[in-house]
């Protein structure tokens, strides 16, 4: 059985007549990179805040690593690296002396944390800015040092609140790119928020969609296409050449059929078996000539559209 590295249990977090996150019951496993998704005010930052034990649920209970958030918010806190949206260091200090400074204050000789700061600069790619000053970086290059400042503490979890806010595309796909690298190579268990889906979706175990402070799916983002497309049901993009009109209402009248639609291109037959071997029988036994049968998905953007219908969408 996988190991849970952050159990949500039924927690709830009403502020006066407004509840931010709703009977929420979620577990992250060790080692996994999950991807917190939704729009603005779905309720993201405020269950982070409980992870970290920053915040109290109203009901339910928070564990990381088997221990309660709320009554053990400092050893829930050793364990946890926390990113915010925007990461605070010594402008006028260099990028490694912020982060010589923040391995002391956790009890490193100034060798120790000197050695830790060019190993994590290396690791997050920032050994080329390491000598200069941090009012001079990039918001791209603060998050990587505040990915370096979190890591200097060797936590076992990493939380990051909207990570790719504000940075340019190279800048995301570096950063992407080096939190999958942190999962993988050093065993991180990995929680990100985000409202772009197309974006974390690249490095993300699994994502959860969460709306009004609901969770309202979870999983890889093939479940989350099947939960779509209910169980069995699945769609496939048909173009016969010699269409003569009929074609709908003949396919219409097929038992495994559930729906047909034309895009102004091609039709799309939604059919409620796992095989199209019949949607095929029937083209070839009709004489149609079949120049595309395709199996689609749900692309993101509609996965987006669906479960966030509804939200508030950000940008
Ligand atoms: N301290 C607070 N007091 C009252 N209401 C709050 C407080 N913090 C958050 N809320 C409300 O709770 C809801 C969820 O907010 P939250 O910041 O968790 O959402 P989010 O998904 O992180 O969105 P965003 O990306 O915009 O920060 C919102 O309606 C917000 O107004």
């Amino acid at each position: 059985m996988e190991e849970k590295m952050i159990q949500l249990k039924n927690i709830t977090k009403q502020y006066k007549e407004n509840k931010a996150v709703n009977h929420l019951n979620l577990s992250i496993n060790k080692g996994e990179v999950f991807g917190l998704l939704g729009p603005n005010g779905a309720g993201k930052s405020t269950t982070i805040y409980m992870i970290l034990g920053l915040t109290e649920p109203t009901e339910g209970e928070v564990y990381v690593d088997g221990i309660h958030a709320t009554n053990k918010p400092i050893e829930v806190k050793q364990r946890v690296g926390f990113l915010p949206d925007n990461v605070g260091f010594y402008e006028d200090m260099t990028g490694i002396e912020n982060l010589i400074l923040t391995g002391k204050l956790n009890g490193l000789t100034n060798a120790e944390a000197e050695k830790r700061a060019m190993h994590w600069l290396e690791q997050v790619r920032m050994n080329h800015a390491s000598a200069k000053k941090v009012g001079e970086y990039s918001r791209g290059m603060k998050q990587r040092l505040g990915l370096a400042d979190i890591l200097m503490k060797n936590p076992e979890v990493v939380i990051m609140d909207e990570p790719t806010l504000g940075i340019d595309p190279k800048g995301i796909h570096e950063l992407l790119d080096l939190i999958k690298n942190l999962s993988e190579e050093h065993g991180l268990t990995i929680l990100l928020s985000s409202h772009q889906l197309h974006q974390v979706q690249q490095i993300c175990d699994r994502v959860g969609i969460f709306v009004k402070g609901e969770l309202l799916a979870y999983g890889d983002i093939e479940e989350l296409q099947r939960k779509l497309l209910d169980e069995t049901s699945i769609l496939y993009k048909v173009i016969v050449k010699n269409d003569n009109h009929q074609l709908v209402e003949r396919l219409s009248m097929e038992s495994y059929v559930d729906s047909i639609d034309w895009d102004g291109e091609a039709y799309h037959v939604k059919v409620n078996r796992e095989d199209g071997g019949e949607l095929a029988r029937f083209f070839v036994s009709n004489q149609y000539d079949l120049l595309t049968l395709q199996r689609l998905s749900y692309g993101l953007d509609d996965i987006y559209q669906r479960y966030f219908q509804g939200g508030e969408m950000g940008d």
